[in-house]
């Protein structure tokens, strides 16, 4: 049997960098109108999708500049709503489709968050995943009483002990724990309610969680670690992995090492798949889409792509020397804390060892914030052939989230309408809903 593929669409950048003026963006609306999220819900989930997907970071880029004032300018890294209340809202006019939320293993505290996604998944009816974060960015963690990051490695460390309370205090209510007996007058059974007694590194946490067990148990885990230590950890307790897409040969690398570090945890590698993260532009005709490839290089002015760059690798990119290489300031990221990966993989195009001018510089990063570099563009069967490309090569496992759209509603109409019919017809992708949970329906093959 072809195996399929699964589908996320990712709404965490769809007011940010220019896209909200994009023609066919918030028409008539603006963030955080919950009324485009609405039409957006009921659109994926007429094409089947399998999640709608919102990322987070909670600080105003400062970074460029040493100010946030380019980002409050140009609407860079902010506004951003906590999306957990809208997530309540859009299940209660979808019935299938699945939601990601995203939160912050470094900020948050594990027993506020297993709380809050146990109710999440009862009012979502089973719907809910959880990708967990560390978060590289020092503005976030400015926001949390954090003058600099906390190390790479503590992070992780942090973020498993994190992911270990949640786990446990999901499963400290036994399923079948609540008894309601209205003649008896027993709600639930002592026995069935435990204490989880967690003293940490980290935290410390008596439980049990207060809660009626959800209907997926735990909301599905997502993780997105790309480093060697942020794949051991999506080994170690990911249902699902998200992982950008820097090119063929590293996605390969990157599907190896991720196997070789689930059979060191004593899991199934056929059991975790990747969902890549990829910039699509879907046309009814190829010169549609390529015109709407050319919109996205007006979307982003430079002062914004330095102000965007330069959060997201934690280093001030305003202060580059007229003449670098990208191993010499991959060095400085990594003193800095942030991610040791993230700029190789923006600057996949460029080799680490080459000279080049901070003016060739900023025009490769500007069409990289905009997507443009690394968008694949055309008819609906020329996007197909690419990400069956990607999938049959990878192991066929996951599938793919359609990250930074330019301008919703018209581009996600465009999957819908165009992309999943022609996955469909390739027998790559659902042509149903089978489940009534999102743990079933994404973790299907
Ligand atoms: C699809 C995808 C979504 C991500 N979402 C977020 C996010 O919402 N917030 C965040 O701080 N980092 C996010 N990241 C960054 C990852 O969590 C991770 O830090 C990054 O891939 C670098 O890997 P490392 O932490 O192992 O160095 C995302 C990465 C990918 C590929």
């Amino acid at each position: 049997m072809t195996a399929k593929m699964h589908l996320g669409y990712d709404l965490s950048w769809i007011q940010l960098e220019g896209r909200w003026r994009l023609p066919g963006s918030w028409t008539n609306a603006t963030y955080p109108d919950i009324r485009i999220f609405k039409e957006l819900a009921l659109i994926a989930e007429r094409g089947l999708l399998d999640f709608m997907f919102w990322g987070d970071g909670t600080g105003i880029p400062s970074t460029w500049k040493g100010n946030r004032d380019a980002a409050v300018h140009w609407g860079v890294g902010w506004p951003r709503q906590d999306m957990s209340p809208y997530i309540a809202a859009l299940s209660q006019i979808t019935s299938r489709i699945g939601f990601g939320l995203t939160y912050s293993s470094t900020y948050m505290h594990p027993f506020y968050t297993a709380r809050l996604l146990n109710s999440l998944d009862h009012v979502t009816n089973g719907r809910m995943a959880f990708n967990i974060v560390t978060s590289s960015r020092k503005a976030d963690a400015q926001n949390y009483g954090f003058d600099e990051l906390m190390a790479h490695e503590q992070r992780y460390e942090r973020m498993e002990e994190f992911v270990h309370v949640c786990k446990s205090l999901w499963a400290s209510v036994e399923p079948d724990a609540f008894i309601w007996d209205r003649e008896t007058g027993q709600m639930a059974d002592p026995s069935k309610v435990k204490a989880i007694e967690h003293r940490g590194k980290f935290f410390n946490v008596m439980g049990p969680l207060p809660c009626v067990p959800s209907p997926q148990g735990r909301p599905v885990l997502v993780q997105a670690g790309a480093s060697p230590r942020g794949i051991r950890a999506s080994a170690n307790f990911a249902d699902m992995v998200f992982a950008a897409s820097p090119g063929l040969e590293k996605q390969v690398r990157h599907r190896q090492a991720l196997d070789a570090a689930l059979t060191a945890e004593g899991r199934d590698p056929l059991s975790v798949g990747i969902v890549w993260d990829v910039v699509l532009i879907v046309g009814e005709t190829e010169e549609d889409a390529k015109r709407r490839h050319q919109q996205l290089l007006s979307a982003v002015p430079l002062e914004a792509v330095g102000a965007f760059m330069s959060h997201g690798l934690g280093y001030d990119l305003s202060t580059l020397p007229d003449r670098f290489t990208v191993e010499e300031i991959n060095a400085e990221i990594v003193k800095r804390n942030a991610s040791p990966v993230a700029f190789l993989n923006t600057t996949a195009g460029i080799d680490p060892k080459e000279t080049i001018t901070k003016k060739d510089f900023y025009e490769i990063i500007r069409h990289h914030t905009a997507g443009y570099d690394h968008a694949i563009v055309g008819t609906a069967a020329q996007v197909a052939d690419y990400l069956e490309e990607v999938f049959v090569a990878t192991g066929e496992r996951g599938g793919f989230m359609i990250a930074h759209p330019p301008a919703v509603p018209r581009d996600l109409l465009n999957i819908v309408d165009f992309l999943v019919p022609e996955l469909q017809r390739r027998g790559r992708f659902r042509k149903e809903y089978r489940y009534q949970t999102l743990r079933e329906n994404l973790l299907e093959s």
